[in-house]
C-alpha cells in the first residue's frame, strides 16, 4: 500500500495577513505525515512591481512575466516569501527546506509557446524529479515550494502556484498515495460569491461546466479548478479546497472535486 502524502498550497490572501499565515503555519507544522507546502506571492510581487513603477499584466489568471517582472517574482517568491515561511516553520520544529524548481532540479518546465499572447518567461511544467523530492521526505525534511521553475538551460520561469502545488501532486501519485490540498480565505467554492457560507460541498466536471456558464465562479477560482481536475484525471487520490484547517480530521466545511 502506497504511503500518504498531503500537498498543501496556500493562498495570496493568507501570505499577506502576518496573524493567519502563522496560524496556517502551526497547523501545517502538526501533520504528522509526508507532507509538502506550495506558496505564491503574487499579491506581494504586484505590490513591489507597484514601487518599481513597473505594470502588472495578468490574462486568464496568469502574468505576463517579462525580465524585469521575472527578477521581482524571483526575488518575492524565491527569496522573501519563501525564506519566511521556511525560518517560521523552523520555529515551529518543523524541518523545512525551501525549494525553487531548479533547486535539485525538482521541477523542470519550457517557455510558454507564444500564441495570440505571449506570457514572457512563464513556466509549463514538463516533469517533476519525484525521486530527490521522496528522498527529502525520507529524511522527514518538509520541502516548501515556490512559484519558480527552470528550464534546465538556465533560465528560470515563473508558474502559477497552483499549477505547481497539481503539477506536484500529479508526480508524487506514482510513489504516494496523494491528497491536493487548496487553502484560501474562504470555506470553499461559493455558489453565491456574496453568501459566505454558501460553501459547495462536493462539485463534478459537470457541475463545474454549470457554475462557469451561470458566472457562479471566475477570476483565479477558474484557473484553481482546472489544475484541480487536471490533477484528479492523473492520479491524485482527493482535492480539496478550502480554509486553513482544511487538512483537519475534524474539519467538514470544504469543497470536495471530483470527476
Ligand atoms: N465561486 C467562488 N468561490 C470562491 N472564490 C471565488 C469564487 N469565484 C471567484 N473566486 C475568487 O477566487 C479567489 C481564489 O483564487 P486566487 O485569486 O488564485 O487566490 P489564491 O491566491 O487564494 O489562490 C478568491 O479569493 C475569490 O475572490
Ligand atoms: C505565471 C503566474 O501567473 N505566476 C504567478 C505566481 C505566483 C502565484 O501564483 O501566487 P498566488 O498563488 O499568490 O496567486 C504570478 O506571478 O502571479
Amino acid at each position: 500500500m502506497k504511503q500518504q502524502l498531503s500537498i498543501i498550497k496556500i493562498g495570496g490572501n493568507i501570505i499577506e495577513n502576518e496573524s493567519e499565515l502563522f496560524k496556517f503555519l502551526d497547523l501545517f507544522s502538526k501533520i504528522d505525515r509526508p507532507k509538502i507546502f506550495v506558496h505564491g506571492g503574487g499579491k506581494k510581487a504586484n505590490q513591489v512591481l507597484e514601487k518599481m513603477g513597473i505594470a502588472t499584466k495578468m490574462v486568464n489568471g496568469r502574468r505576463i512575466t517579462d525580465a524585469e517582472s521575472l527578477d521581482v517574482a524571483v526575488m518575492v517568491y524565491g527569496g522573501l516569501t519563501n525564506k519566511k515561511i521556511v525560518s517560521k516553520l523552523q520555529s515551529l520544529q518543523c524541518n523545512a527546506i525551501g525549494m525553487s524548481g531548479a533547486d535539485g532540479n525538482s521541477i523542470h518546465a519550457h517557455k510558454r509557446p507564444v500564441t495570440d499572447i505571449d506570457y514572457g518567461f512563464a513556466g509549463d511544467v514538463d516533469g517533476v524529479n519525484t525521486n530527490l523530492i521522496s528522498n527529502l521526505l525520507k529524511l522527514e525534511l518538509s520541502p516548501v515550494f515556490c512559484a519558480l521553475t527552470h528550464d534546465q538551460k538556465g533560465q528560470l520561469l515563473n508558474t502559477n502556484a497552483d499549477t505547481i502545488a497539481s503539477e506536484l501532486a500529479i508526480g508524487m501519485s506514482t510513489t504516494f498515495e496523494t491528497t491536493l490540498y487548496y487553502c484560501f480565505e474562504l470555506n470553499g467554492v461559493l455558489q453565491n460569491f456574496q453568501d459566505k457560507n454558501s460553501v459547495i460541498k462536493k462539485i463534478d466536471s459537470n457541475s463545474y461546466e454549470s457554475l462557469i456558464s451561470e458566472g457562479s465562479i471566475a477570476n483565479g477560482m477558474l484557473p484553481k479548478m482546472q489544475n484541480c481536475f487536471h490533477a484528479l484525471k492523473n492520479g491524485v487520490k482527493e482535492v480539496r479546497i478550502g480554509n486553513l484547517g482544511l487538512f483537519e480530521k475534524e474539519n467538514t466545511n470544504y469543497t470536495t472535486l471530483v470527476l
